[in-house]
């Protein structure tokens, strides 16, 4: 038997919305995975209705590149019971979607899973299926009972190797409601989640870190909107002490604070900051989605176990046809195993000393 250093990681993937282009991109995505030798050290798991997985094979592989589910293992669920339209929102395809998620979320707690890699699922189909969550990372955090979690987007430029990693304060939840939920508290919440995930995950001990003010010009010192005067300043005065260790840069105005990812994404040596702070979902994944649509991974940060996501839905409009980018659910599924790995590792280095 393989020591447990050298025993394969273990990697499941949840099928997402089958009315989407998730099963899709991860079957695409897990030929390019199979044809680059990323998978060595990996075992993968399907996870979901093995009815949805097949179609979608079935359906693409005389059009396109795809993986075979049966060179997969499979941990399944309930087909569902009458066909899935393909492009549309259905109650059948909430159900079979959010089935895939629980399964997955449930293998990995019983320690079957270190990584859960999820095809996209669509919220509004949950909804009518009658799960009322916003979105996926929100079923992770609950299932995990963890205090603290967080949606951090991370991408690395083709060009210059430059990691973006933003993190978003809030996420699923209206507009209007953002200047009402955001607080010191929660900032504070957030930003020492983001500081130890650089620590323990990237391992960068001593970030930079770049805050985003809530209005535009970061309220031109109260003329424009007083929530940077009236808590955001002095928060961060407050976190630069209690953080000696972290720059802290901000609040800084949110129209230009990501240019300097822009400009390191294109550009060698250019300096730039570890990881954004966004105080609002569109604020920070506008410029993530612009600058880096088809290399973005979501991941759920502040969890017992690796989880992540494309940057994309199911894209309902493309789904079906073949023609749905993986790149994305590529660098997703990469990700997952590179972060399951550092965590194994450390654990190992925990355990000798
Ligand atoms: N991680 C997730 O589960 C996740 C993430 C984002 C959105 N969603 C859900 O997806 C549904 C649709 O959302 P949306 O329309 O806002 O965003 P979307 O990302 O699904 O689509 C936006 C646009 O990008 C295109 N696109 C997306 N992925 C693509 C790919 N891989 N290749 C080529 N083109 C691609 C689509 O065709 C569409 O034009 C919603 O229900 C939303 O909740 C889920
Ligand atoms: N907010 C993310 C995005 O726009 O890409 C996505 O919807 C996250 O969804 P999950 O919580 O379901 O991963």
């Amino acid at each position: 038997m393989l020591s447990p250093s050298l025993s394969p990681l273990q990697v499941a993937i949840s099928l997402g919305d089958p009315a989407g282009i998730g099963p899709e991109v991860a079957l695409k995505a897990l030929a390019i995975a199979q044809s680059q030798g990323l998978l060595q050290h990996t075992e993968i798991t399907l996870v979901g209705s093995p009815l949805c997985w097949q179609t979608c094979y079935q359906n693409l592989r005389s059009r396109t590149e795809v993986a075979d589910p049966a060179d997969f293992a499979q941990r399944t669920t309930a087909d569902p019971p009458t066909d899935i339209q393909t492009g549309e929102i259905t109650a059948e395809s909430g159900e079979v979607s959010f089935r895939a998620l629980e399964s997955a979320i449930a293998g990995t707690l019983e320690g079957q899973f270190e990584a859960i890699v999820t095809a996209p699922i669509a919220k509004a189909a949950w909804q009518l299926a009658g799960h009322g969550y916003p979105g996926q990372t929100e079923v992770l955090a609950e299932a995990a009972q963890v205090s603290r979690s967080g949606m951090l987007f991370v991408a690395r430029s083709p060009q210059t190797g430059w990691e973006l990693r933003t993190l978003l304060a809030t996420t699923h939840i209206p507009l209007r409601d953002v200047p009402h939920v955001l607080s010191p508290e929660l900032l504070t919440q957030k930003l020492s989640l983001l500081i130890d995930c650089l620590r323990q995950d990237f391992g960068i001990d001593r970030p930079t870190i770049a805050i985003a003010g809530l209005n535009p010009h970061s309220g031109e010192q109260g003329r424009l909107g007083r929530e940077e005067q009236d808590w955001l300043i002095p928060w961060l005065a407050s976190m630069r002490d209690r953080f000696p260790q972290v720059q802290l840069q901000g609040p800084q105005p949110p129209d230009t604070l990501w240019l300097s990812a822009g400009q390191a994404w294109q550009r060698a040596g250019v300096a730039a900051p570890d990881a954004y702070l966004a105080l609002y979902h569109d604020q920070g994944l506008i410029p993530v989605k612009l600058l880096a649509f088809d290399r973005a991974v979501n991941t759920t940060i502040g969890l017992p176990f690796v989880r992540t996501s494309p940057d994309h839905g199911t894209a309902f409009d493309i789904a079906g046809q073949g023609m749905a980018r993986p790149e994305s659910f590529l660098a997703a599924l990469e990700l997952a195993i590179a972060l399951a790995h550092n965590r194994r590792q450390r654990a190992l280095q925990l355990e000798t000393v």
